[in-house]
């Protein structure tokens, strides 16, 4: 599958003009408020006529100079913040619903896998007054799905959920990303949500695109530091489970050594993203002893660059991965620190909460 968006939308002041591609996976699109994100989202959808663009979803244009297919001829499965269902149709009946726009007949089984993964057994004759927030998205991503779209495009999807609701859906978007082949294109303006799900990123910043590529190299680039904010930079590192400590710590393998963190219920053998914020990473250049954290992993340092303030972001080479850490400059400059030098990350193991940690993602 391939999107191609190129685009160019003016609205007072405000002035979209942006180009990329979206291949399989989950594709975020992520900026502050304002960016353009939704725009963008509306124009793939069909809700938005641009001043001027073109968009291809798997080589059908859907809009250039000559062309523009209506919203319902899309294929595209569109989920909104608040979810959007019917409020007077039960569950059965919103998903129903969706299943209309389907080109071809639901097989009865595929029909059950979409309901099952998304947990809607026991609700289906419930009205959307009756539903969490939560189960009314999970209801919202069925319809979508079971219209059988060539793309979904969730925007902001947890946006109007409280955290404790957010962490209870994550997981179904991970199921979704790992055992559904529809690509998604994911609009969000959270960096934590975009480091779970995310495997292509897309930065926005005042209708331009700031930064795109793979999430891990965009997350760990210090030049992007500035568009995702200093306190939610981080990398994201890939982990497999190799044992459960019975202190409650487990050993975690990545490409460039070993961690050890707790709150890991995931299956010893289960792939891991393991989100780090780069406030939690320090550098040293000896390798330290006598220290009480036991994550210390040996890397070259690739990149450093001086922000605005007192801080300087540090990319590091870990194995195959890539660490961002953020430091002061003054330290930078005691440790004469520098593209190609060799030393060692320590992260602090309780740094890394449970919300940072998700399966899947291949
Ligand atoms: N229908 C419209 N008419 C006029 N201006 C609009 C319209 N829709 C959006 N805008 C403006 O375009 C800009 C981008 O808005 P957009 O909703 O795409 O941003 P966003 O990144 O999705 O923001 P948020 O995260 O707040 O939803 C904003 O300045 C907004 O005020």
């Amino acid at each position: 599958m391939s999107l191609s968006v190129s685009l160019s939308h003016r609205y007072g002041d405000f002035h979209l003009d942006l180009a990329f591609e979206a291949g399989p996976g989950v594709t975020a699109i992520f900026g502050p408020s304002g960016a353009g994100k939704s725009t963008v989202a509306q124009a793939i959808a069909g809700l938005l006529k641009p001043d001027m663009g073109r968009i291809a979803l798997n080589e059908r244009v859907l809009v250039d100079e000559r062309t523009f297919v209506s919203a319902s001829k899309r294929r595209v499965g569109y989920v909104f913040q608040d979810g959007r269902l019917f409020p007077h149709m039960n569950v059965a009946k919103n998903l129903r619903f969706g299943a209309r726009f389907a080109p071809s007949a639901h097989d009865v089984s595929e029909e059950g896998k979409i309901i099952e993964l998304l947990g809607l057994q026991a609700l289906q004759e419930r009205r959307p007054h009756q539903l969490s927030g939560g189960e009314k998205q999970r209801v919202a991503l069925a319809r979508a799905l079971l219209s059988q779209p060539e793309l979904l495009l969730l925007d902001e999807p947890l946006s109007a959920l409280d955290e404790p609701r957010k962490e209870a859906i994550l997981p179904y978007l991970e199921r979704l990303r790992d055992q559904v082949n529809v690509p998604i294109i994911y609009i969000s303006h959270s960096v934590a949500e975009v480091a779970r799900l995310a495997d292509q990123l897309v930065i926005l910043k005042a209708g331009q695109k700031v930064a795109d590529g793979a999430v891990e190299i965009v997350l760990s680039d210090p030049a992007a530091l500035p568009f995702v904010g200093v306190r939610q930079a981080g990398s994201v590192l890939r982990a497999r489970v190799e044992e459960h400590g019975c202190d409650g710590l487990s050993q975690l393998s990545v490409s460039g050594g070993v961690l050890h963190l707790p709150g890991i219920s995931a299956p010893v053998g289960a792939q891991l993203r393991v989100r780090i914020l780069a406030q939690d990473v320090l550098i040293s250049l000896e390798e330290p002893h006598g220290l009480s954290s036991r994550n210390v992993v040996p890397v070259e340092i690739s990149a450093l660059r001086r922000g605005d303030g007192p801080g300087v972001a540090v990319q590091m080479i870990a194995g195959q991965d890539r660490l961002l850490a953020r430091i002061t400059a003054r330290a930078a400059e005691e440790l004469a620190l520098r593209p190609g030098l060799r030393c060692f990350a320590i992260l602090k193991a309780t740094a890394v909460p449970r919300a940072s940690i998700s399966q899947g993602g291949h």
